[in-house]
């Protein structure tokens, strides 16, 4: 099977929480392509030295492109550590980030304990899951 593509997407406050995680669970994501918002995807490309192909800030549009990605069934899952406790000015962005993961049916974690349960979970990593597309 091809590799999984996995987005890695923080607001300021929860990056330090993603850098952990990702940290954490280096020994799968280096098995895997990487795609991440700009200030995110650097932090975790510097940081660990993992490849991250970086799209615009999430602010400029990065949610969007990831949304794209979506749209396009060319992404396996979502990590989106999100800021529950600070407004941010692309707030319909976010939005319309998580609908699109409901709307195909793409695995999305928004907490560091979620996201421990879905890179860790022998359904997620075999060569023969493929969640259900809905067929629009
Ligand atoms: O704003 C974001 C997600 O909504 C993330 O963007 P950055 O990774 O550029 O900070």
């Amino acid at each position: 099977m091809g590799k999984l593509t996995l987005a890695l997407v923080a607001h300021d406050h929860k990056k330090p929480e993603l850098l952990a995680w990702v940290k954490q669970h280096i020994d799968v994501l280096k098995q895997c392509n990487l795609v991440g918002t700009g200030t995110t995807g650097g932090l975790i490309a510097n940081e660990t030295g993992l490849e991250v192909t970086r799209y615009k800030s999430g602010p400029l549009g990065g949610d969007q492109q990831i949304g794209a990605l979506i749209a396009e069934n060319k992404l396996d899952a979502l990590f989106f550590f999100w800021d529950p406790l600070n407004p941010a000015p692309h707030d319909p962005d976010v939005k319309a980030l998580l609908r699109l993961c409901s709307v195909w049916n793409v695995p999305v974690a928004c907490t560091p304990a979620t996201a421990d349960l879905v890179i860790t979970s022998p359904l997620f990593l075999s060569p023969d899951y493929k969640p259900v597309k809905p067929n629009f």
